[in-house]
């Protein structure tokens, strides 16, 4: 039997974590909350709901999300900077090509998941934005730009998963624009890319080594960690100032009952900061504050 066989049949409870935690299934909720909370608005201010939209939506993004995360492995793999990492999918299976390949799969059947959308609307807009949002994915991590080696990931993931991909939500219900969805996406954007601040915490050695100048390197654990409470607060204070100036409906502060999970990820961090096998875990209390604050928001614009 191959190596690569050997790796990827071995079924005892070690290799099934690095499993796990190569192909990281809690993320996913990160692809779908955008779709849920531009539909929700969209339902809102409109009446409007097309499931067949909504759920062709929801597996699209969804499958391009696999191809981000496949891709980032291939190209991360060239770069050196995962070398101390098991649960990366090229060196669990020893076969960039497939992964790569695999990958481009996903993009390309998630862009038809989109292109149908486009036809039934006879509206390329939806597929324009989402074509964006690729864009920037592979700038975040394709040769020659690796922009996230530069620290700018943050911008693009906020741009991607925010005003760009819940604007193509609500775009895809109701082919018209909405100011309250644009601040709603200010929101999902945020929650989105304390995910990606939070992964870098416990990377600070490889980063380094590999020149990733990410936030966390260019800021320090500690001061990294300061930093954390403000970011993960705005979510909150944006929510409640929104509310108040009567843009959001007031049960959109149901996204508050996610606030235990931003206190646990803040306190967290602030203890475990300069530990990396204790802080890195600390990505997917980031992941539990994104889905429940994002879900309850979402739903307080339909209650
Ligand atoms: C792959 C991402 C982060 C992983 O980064 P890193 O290399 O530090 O992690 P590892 O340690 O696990 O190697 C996420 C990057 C997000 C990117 C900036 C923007 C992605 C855009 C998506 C393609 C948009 C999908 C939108 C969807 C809702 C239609
Ligand atoms: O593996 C990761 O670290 C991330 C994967 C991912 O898909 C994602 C999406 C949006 C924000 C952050 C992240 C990750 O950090």
């Amino acid at each position: 039997m191959s190596a690569n066989l050997i790796n990827i049949t071995n079924h005892n409870p070690t290799n099934r974590k690095l499993w796990m935690a190569a192909i990281k299934p809690p993320m996913y909720s990160v692809a779908m909350m955008p779709i849920w909370v531009g539909t929700a608005v969209a339902f809102t201010e409109t009446k409007i709901f097309n499931a067949a939209i909504f759920f062709t939506f929801l597996a699209a993004a969804i499958l391009i999300l696999a191809w981000e995360n496949l891709s980032n492995d291939v190209f991360d793999s060239e770069t050196g900077i995962d070398k101390n990492k098991p649960h990366s999918l090229v060196n669990l299976t020893g076969n960039k090509l497939l992964i790569f390949l695999l990958g481009n799969l996903f993009l390309c059947l998630g862009l038809l998941g989109i292109l149908a959308i486009a036809w039934w609307q006879h509206d390329p807009t939806v597929i324009g934005l989402i074509v964006v949002c690729c864009i920037l994915g592979y700038l975040y991590q394709g040769p020659p730009f690796r922009l996230g080696y530069q620290g700018l990931g943050e911008i693009l993931c906020f741009f991607a998963f925010g005003p760009l991909a819940v604007s193509a939500a609500y775009y895809s219900q109701t082919q018209t624009w909405s100011i309250l969805n644009l601040a709603a996406s200010v929101i999902v954007g945020i929650a989105t890319t304390l995910i990606l601040y939070c992964s870098h915490f416990h990377q600070v050695e490889d980063d380094l080594a590999a020149g990733k100048r990410s936030p966390i390197v260019r800021l320090g654990t500690q001061r990294g960690a300061q930093v954390l409470h403000w970011f993960t607060g705005s979510i909150y204070i944006f929510t409640f100032l929104f509310v108040l100036w009567g843009i959001f409906p007031v049960w959109t502060l149901l996204s508050w009952v996610s606030l235990p999970f931003a206190i646990k990820l803040c306190r967290h961090v602030q203890e475990n900061h300069y530990q990396p096998e204790k802080v890195s875990n600390c990505k997917f209390i980031a992941v539990a504050v994104h889905f429940w604050c994002c879900l309850l928001f979402g739903a307080g614009f339909i209650v």
